[in-house]
């Protein structure tokens, strides 16, 4: 083949054409990695797209440098599933490929290179590209393809730079975040060079005779490394048998007799534990999973509607257990990764180290580990965010989507917007796989789907142990206050059903679902706030940082002890925030231990962690948190729920509000009385009236969802139609203003008036400095659908013709 179609790691649309030179004729082949020169002297890495031999045009392509891979590293189902995407999303290919790629498989020439110092450098076995290669990063520490350029040839840049990444001397450096820090367990050892001093064993022990416990101790690590000399000792396991405490092992370690020292688990590697089998299905979860099978012979995906506590857990894992058996790698997606714990001890104890994750706090280097191993086929169970979507999967049989509600999988971290769980469906697609949607509480479109059977609907409504559901019950606030029955946020009432939890050793969980202290600190003399200097929002501010912090970019201030407009002293806080609520809650009930959860919380390094152990313990008596405690917390002690201020999270301006106060509140209570089956859900709010109310509290299925379909028909919102929103930014709000106008003008030309909202300014008009303008799309959802995307794409076509609006920076967010 002649010329080929290459997708460049940019911003720019489509593919670009370049020439294969004579020697890769024959090696060239679409999915894999070439490096090409482009604009000047830039150097990047592509993948092709596409071959062929004919090309008429004037211009003549340049010439690809070099082939990176001797095997294609993109499977065609990707490059597909990358062009659906592309087509579907309005997003270029180039960004896609950005997202899907480890930045160290991308290389391009502003990439730097950087020197590890874990490994010192065996000079010997390097060739002699590496050896210029190591050098020079002795004296810079940090280079860029281009200064490599300088001393070894452009085509053997990559390989170099690949073969040090893999033995570990060189990294690629990320700019973004903090590292990945990987989970570290302490282990114990004897303190050798304390024994050669003392020159005798004998002698150490008699030292410990006075200290029985200690001495004890002293030899039961003795024993187990004389044992086995090759096996570190958990410190678990020498405290699991319960004999011995914290403070005898702390005198050991002060007498310099024994070492506490840690070991990072990797977590792909080390599962050291028997293998096990799980438990057998009951006979609830058994049909449903014989109903999944029926599905899937009539090539079928699943929507497994299953309440919480039914153990939707269990029936993935018979699913992934079929899938493995055939011979096939499953896809497991979950929305976050830290939320993972027990379906991923479980998934461990079976499949050891058959098992991957991927999400984006790894480091590029384990990003990069993952992927090889997807790609040689090393992997058969794949637990993963949503970039692990675009992983170079060869043999896919099953996509799970747990949580399929989550607005994780629609989140904004990339430079495109896609929903995962959409997405999922077409990967499934191209693979030829089968794909099974899970939730307590699923979107209203995957509802939707599964009630006119696109997909198949399984139900699962009874819990584990045929265990109660929680009941609901509401409180009217306004009536609690003219009865003067109300401390603070809480009512009489709620207070003293948190006080018999505490009574009987229970824990509780208060839900708020607004992060920060209070929402604004405002001037009482002259009603100054403080709005942050990049965004049109005002400044959240947190007590325990005692600042205050814009949710939007980041931006952090001190708080002000007076007013910075009129000096007045006079400041208060309005509107509560979760840090209030749990500063209140630790007033009330003071003898509780009180802890609290949410992204703020939860950023130190294993604060989740560590709280969720405290959980597991009992040691935590009240748990006061942000939607982040409606996930993936399994334990048998929390019986009750209460939401003070339920009303906030209905009057949201979003047309899916309702909707998520639903499932956020669903799920919360579905926390309460697993085991028990004495769950226990109070909502405070000052329209008990409200039907969102009346229809949470009765948890009728097909009572809520149809009134949650009723309100989008009427209103024309999905699933009735497809949204499009287009949000144009720009510094300039006289120039977005503008180009908005012109577009919007442009898009009336070609789509009727009733299918076009806007533009007009964006809720929040400025983020980060850039104004906003947005403008709504509703689309037919039949056959016009496309003809309409069509007539967009020509729109935007039209749009770009002004060089004037070029930096008018456009984002689509397609089924957002
Ligand atoms: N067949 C079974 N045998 C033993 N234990 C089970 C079985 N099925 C479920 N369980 C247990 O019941 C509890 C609830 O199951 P699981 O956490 O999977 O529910 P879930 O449907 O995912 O609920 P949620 O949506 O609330 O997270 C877990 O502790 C789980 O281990
Ligand atoms: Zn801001």
């Amino acid at each position: 083949m002649n010329f080929a179609q290459i997708i460049l790691p940019l911003n720019l649309k489509g593919t670009f054409t370049y020439k294969v030179p004579e020697d890769l004729m024959e090696k060239i082949e679409v999915g894999m990695r070439v490096l090409i020169p482009f604009g000047g002297k830039k150097i990047y890495t592509g993948i092709v797209a596409e071959l062929f031999d004919e090309f008429e045009d004037s211009f003549v392509p340049k010439e690809i440098i070099n082939l990176l891979d001797s095997q294609p590293i993109v499977p065609k189902q990707q490059l597909e599933f990358w062009n659906w995407m592309s087509s579907y999303y309005l997003c270029n290919l180039g960004e896609i490929y950005r997202f899907a790629f480890p930045s160290s498989l991308k290389l391009e020439s502003e990439t730097y290179v950087r020197l590890l110092s874990e490994r010192t450098i065996d000079w010997q076995n390097l060739d002699a590209n590496e050896t210029y290669l190591l050098q020079a990063l002795e004296v810079r520490q940090m280079l860029n393809l281009q200064e490599i350029e300088a001393f070894i040839p452009k085509k053997e840049i990559i390989k170099t730079i690949n073969a040090l990444i893999d033995e570990r001397y060189i990294s690629v450096d990320e700019k973004i975040t903090e590292k990945y820090k990987a989970k570290e367990i302490a282990y114990l050892r004897i303190n050798n060079e304390e024994l050669k001093i003392k020159n005798s064993l004998a002698e150490i022990i008699s030292s410990l005779k006075n200290a029985r416990k200690q001495q004890e101790l002293f030899l039961l690590i003795l024993d187990k490394e004389t044992e086995n000399p090759e096996k570190p000792i958990r410190k678990s396991e020498i405290f699991d048998e319960g004999n011995f405490n914290n403070s005898q092992l702390k005198s050991l370690i002060e007498k310099k007799l024994v070492q506490e020292y840690y070991l990072e688990k990797d977590r792909i590697d080390s599962y050291e534990g028997e293998l096990e089998e799980i438990e057998q299905l009951t006979e609830n979860q058994k049909l449903a999973v014989s109903e999944i099978n029926k599905a899937f012979q009539e090539d079928k995906n699943v929507l497994l509607h299953g309440i919480t506590s039914s153990g939707k857990t269990h029936i993935y894992l018979e699913k992934i257990e079929d899938c493995v058996n055939s011979e096939k790698n499953v896809l497991l997606l979950l929305p976050e990764i830290a939320l993972t714990k027990q379906i991923t001890i479980r998934l461990e104890k079976k499949y050891g180290k058959k098992l991957g994750f991927y999400h984006n706090k790894l480091t590029d280097f384990e990003r990069v580990e993952v992927w090889r191993k997807i790609k040689k086929n090393e992997l058969q169970i794949l637990i993963g965010t949503r970039n692990s979507l675009f992983l170079p999967f060869e043999n896919l049989g099953l996509i799970i989507v747990d949580e399929e509600h989550d607005s994780a999988y629609k989140s904004r971290d990339s430079n495109f917007f896609f929903n995962a769980k959409d997405s999922a469906m077409m990967l499934a697609e191209f693979y030829n796989s089968r794909m099974v949607l899970g939730s307590a509480t699923p979107s209203l479109e995957s509802y939707d789907l599964a009630m006119k059977d696109k997909i198949r609907y399984v139900p699962l409504n009874e819990r584990f142990g045929n265990v109660d559901v929680p009941k609901f019950e509401i409180i009217d606030v306004k009536e609690a206050q003219s009865q003067k029955k109300i401390i603070g946020n809480f009512s009489q009432k709620m207070v003293d059903e948190i006080n018999l939890q505490l009574e009987h050793k229970k824990q509780s969980i208060i839900l708020h679902n607004r992060r920060g202290y209070a929402n604004v600190i405002e001037c009482e003399t002259c009603g100054h706030v403080t709005y942050c200097s990049n965004c049109d929002v005002v400044m959240t501010y947190h007590k325990s940082a005692n600042e205050l912090k814009c949710h939007y970019c980041g931006h952090r201030a001190g708080k002000p002890t007076t007013c910075p407009s009129c000096h007045g002293a006079n400041l208060n806080t309005k509107g509560v925030g979760v840090e209030q609520i749990e500063e209140e809650t630790q007033k009330i009930f003071s003898e509780a231990e009180v802890d609290r959860m949410d992204v703020d919380a939860m950023r130190k390094k294993f604060a989740y962690e560590k709280l969720y152990e405290k959980l597991e313990n009992g040691e935590t008596d009240i748990l006061v948190g942000t939607q982040m405690i409606s996930k993936g917390l399994d334990f048998e002690n929390i019986e009750l729920v209460v939401i003070p201020k339920a009303d906030a999270l209905i009057y949201v301006q979003d047309f899916r509000a309702e909707e998520r106060a639903y499932q956020l509140i669903t799920q919360v209570a579905g926390r309460a009385g697993r085991v028990s089956g004495e769950g226990k859900i109070l909502i405070q709010t000052y329209n008990p009236s409200h039907s969102i109310f009346e229809l949470i509290k009765n948890q009728n299925v097909k009572e809520i969802y149809d009134y949650f379909l009723d309100e989008r028909k009427k209103f024309l919102y999905p699933p009735f139609v497809k949204l499009i929103m287009i949000e144009l930014k720009h510094r300039k709000e006289d120039k977005l203003n503008r180009a908005s106008q012109f577009l919007g003008s442009v898009l009336r030309k070609y789509i009727p008036e009733e299918c076009i909202l806007g533009p007009e300014k964006s809720p929040i008009a400025r983020i980060n400095n850039l104004y906003q303008y947005q403008i709504l799309l509703k689309f037919p959802k039949n056959k016009n659908y496309k003809i309409y995307k069509e007539l967009l794409s020509k729109s935007l076509e039209e749009f770009d013709e002004i060089t004037a609006y070029k930096s008018i920076k456009r984002d689509f967010l397609v089924d957002f």
